[in-house]
Order: structure tokens, then sequence, then C-alpha cells
């Protein structure tokens, strides 16, 4: 058991957390706030708990030195807004300036430090640079499910000299993960999407000894429907991943799960939002064409009925280029689908959470997690490593 909020006591004390504020900005301001809503919890209790807070985050990826576009400016001013109060903002998150403005905090005032990618030490994990920003605060909080897959200086490196706990984002990220993966009931399905096989392979090879079904869709279709023997002409494949393709599906059938695999799909003669359409069934896919949406009708009545008999369903990426709205079809109706359900259902962050959001659903689903890689690296059935950093209750 990781030390939580509750095991540490915050009056007057400055406090380190590591937020995942790494949202999307749009004209220099904050796209879409889940991130930000959802470290609420902990930064309010730690207000009212009459801590100095120090909000840490990463933001895009500038490659270890500054980048005025990827300042946390926009994100401070987002925060103060949801919180109705006001939130200093630091110009850096180490160094002799930062050190004087943490020291000068109040109880129960906030300061947002600058982006952690700003120094190349972040990403390295670089011993010093965790130390100094170690420095500034005598307790840690980490907050950021949807980096705790990076073993950086703000997520690891600084746990080696702060007493260092999980803050409640973290905590309900971890519990809904963790029973769906350890606890499912069954009838468990799961929906791997999204564009690279590469990203999924440890997924689906530690999901099939936990799931029922897994539905495969998305780009990684084509390389399975490659792997079937069907043609897939200029679809996204990975002709590396063949071999393994096959190898997942024979081990999936001696275990006994059903790997279910489109039967129709939406093709495009061009990557494009203008392309021509038409639909196909998936042995039937022509030289020339492309599958862009794994969600033809037949395709998609058949893994709502798979939806509407579970109990249990995770889901992580989409079903085709649903950035598109030409091919978003299949994706927003399995939102749907799941909305509609009895199931249990956990959403694997990233691209899905925005389908899910851009089909209006999201107060259907069980838990839509907050973490995009975080959350693949948890399906794997992997420790992740902001996770075991972390302190245990002793
Ligand atoms: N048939 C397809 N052909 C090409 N690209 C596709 C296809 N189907 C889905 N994609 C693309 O896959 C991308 C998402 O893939 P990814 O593996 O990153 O998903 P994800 O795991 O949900 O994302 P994240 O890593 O953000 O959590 C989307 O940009 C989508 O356009
Ligand atoms: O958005 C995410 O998945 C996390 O913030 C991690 O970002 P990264 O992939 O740039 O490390």
């Amino acid at each position: 058991m990781k030390k939580t909020l509750k095991d540490m006591d915050f009056k007057g004390k400055k406090v380190l957390v590591r937020v995942d504020f790494n949202v999307p900005l749009k004209d220099g301001v904050v796209g879409d706030k889940t991130r930000i809503k959802a470290a609420l919890p902990t930064i309010e209790y730690l207000i009212k708990e009459e801590a100095k807070v120090l909000l840490i985050s990463h933001l895009g990826r500038p490659g270890g030195e500054p980048k005025d576009d990827l300042r946390m400016d926009p994100v401070a001013k987002a925060l103060a807004n949801l919180l109705n109060k006001e939130v200093k903002k630091a110009d850096d998150c180490i160094g002799e300036e930062v050190k004087k403005a943490a020291d000068n905090l109040e109880n129960g005032e906030v300061l947002v430090l600058e982006n952690s990618r700003f120094h190349a030490g972040e990403k390295a994990n670089d011993p010093e640079f965790a130390k100094e920003l170690a420095s500034l605060a005598d307790l840690y909080v980490n907050d950021a499910f949807g980096a705790a897959h990076r073993a950086h200086a703000t997520t690891v490196g600084v746990t080696e000299y702060l007493p260092a706990a999980a803050g409640f984002l973290m905590q309900r990220e971890l519990n809904a993960l963790g029973e769906v993966m350890e606890n499912p009931e069954s009838p468990f399905v799961a929906i791997m999407g999204g564009a690279k096989v590469s990203d999924k392979i440890d997924v689906i090879k530690n999901l099939i000894n936990k799931v029922d079904k897994l539905i495969v869709a998305g780009g990684i279709a084509n390389t399975f429907l490659l792997a079937k023997g069907y043609e897939v002409g200029d679809s996204l494949v990975e002709a590396d991943k063949v071999e393994l393709a096959k190898e997942l599906m024979a081990e999936a059938e001696e275990k006994g799960v059903e790997i279910v695999l489109p039967i129709d799909v939406v093709i495009a003669d061009d990557f494009s939002n203008d392309a021509n359409t038409q639909t196909v069934a998936a042995d039937e896919i022509p030289a020339g064409w492309q599958v862009l949406d794994c969600g033809g009708p037949q395709s998609l009545e058949n893994y709502k009925e798979i939806i509407k008999n579970a109990k249990t369903v995770i889901w992580n990426g989409p079903l085709g280029v649903f950035e598109m709205e030409k091919f978003a079809h299949g994706t927003v109706e399995l939102a749907k689908a799941l909305a509609e359900s009895d199931a249990h259902s956990v959403i694997g962050g990233g691209d899905s959470a925005a389908a899910i959001n851009q089909a209006g659903v999201a107060d259907k689903m069980s838990h839509i997690s907050t973490g995009g890689g975080a959350s693949l690296m948890f399906f794997e059935g992997k420790e992740l490593p902001g996770v075991a950093a972390l302190d245990d209750v002793e």
C-alpha cells in the first residue's frame, strides 16, 4: 500500500505536487480542462489543510529547453478560474527566484511552476535536477497518473529526497484500473483500436490471459486481417508484425479467447476526408483502397451484441480515423453502444477519451482514465515507475 494524502500532515508545509497538466492549447488558451479539473480534489484538499502548494507538470515536448508557446501561464490562468482563487506563476521550476517565491507563499496559496521539460534533467531523471526541485519543498505528492509511466525527475527522481505520497486522482485511477484488471466481472471484453500494433502488443498479450473476448479494430486490425490471409490494399499495416499477429491469434484460440475482427469496413481511395468511400466486407478490400473505419454496419452490429452481453468492458484506441468526420462513425457508435450498456466500462485515456467526449457520453462511463500511455502500461500488467517510487505505508 502506498502512502496517500491522509498519511501526511500538511499544515504550513511546502508541498511539491506533480500534476499532469499536459493539456491541449489552442491560441494560447487551454482547449480541454479535463486534466486540470481531475486534479482539483487534491489541490483543494491541500489548500484546506493550509499547505503551501507548488504545482509542477510537463507540457508538450519542448526538448529540454524553454519554448514560449509551451509555458504554463494559460494553465495557471485556467486553474485560477476553476479554483476561483489567485494562482501564482513562476517563470522557471528551479533556481533562486523560484525558491524565493516558494518561501514567500502563505498557507493555502498556490504557485504553478514552469514546464519541467524546459530542463533536460527532467526526462533524463537527472539526480541534480531532482535534488534542486526537491529543495523547494518539504513534502511530495504525485497526482499525475497520466505521466506515471515516465521515469522522470518530477515523477521518480524527487522521491529520493522527499517523503512521497499519492494524490486523490492517482488513487482513484489506480483503484479503478486495478479493480478491472484484478476482479473483472465476466463476460470481460476488451476493445483495442488505434494506429500501432507495436504499441499494443504487450497489452494484447496480457489481456489474452484475462478477457473473454478481444475486439481488435482501428488501424491495428489491418495487420491481423493480413495475418488471416486477407488483402488489405493500401491500408496502414505493420508488415513485420504479421507473424506476431498470427501467434497472438493462435495463443488466444488455445486459451479460448475470441479475437473479434471487423466483418465489414469503410474504405477510402485516399487518406483524406474528401476521399471517395465505400463499405465492403473485410475479406474484399480492393487494391488501391485503404481501411479508415472498422465500423461497417455488420461490424457495429457484432460489437454492439458483444457489448450488450458484457459485464466489464475496457476500451483503448479509436475504431478508425475519427479525427476525420467521414471515418468517425464506428468510433462514435461504439461509444454510444457502451453508454447504453449496463457493463462496467473503463476507458483508457488519450484518443478514446476524446472520442467519448465527441460522442457526448462521457458521464455514462464508469471510469475514463486521464492517462493514455499510463493506462496502456497498466493494461500491460506492469508497475508504473511513478507509482513504484512512492513511499509505502509502514
Ligand atoms: N484504420 C486506420 N488507419 C490509420 N489510422 C488509424 C486507423 N484507425 C485509427 N487510426 C488512428 O489511430 C490513432 C490513435 O492511435 P493510438 O494508438 O495513439 O490510440 P490511443 O492509444 O487511443 O491514443 P493515446 O496514445 O493518445 O492514448 C488516431 O489518430 C486514429 O486516426
Ligand atoms: O499526455 C500524456 O499521455 C502524458 O502527459 C505523457 O506525455 P508524454 O507522452 O509526452 O510523456
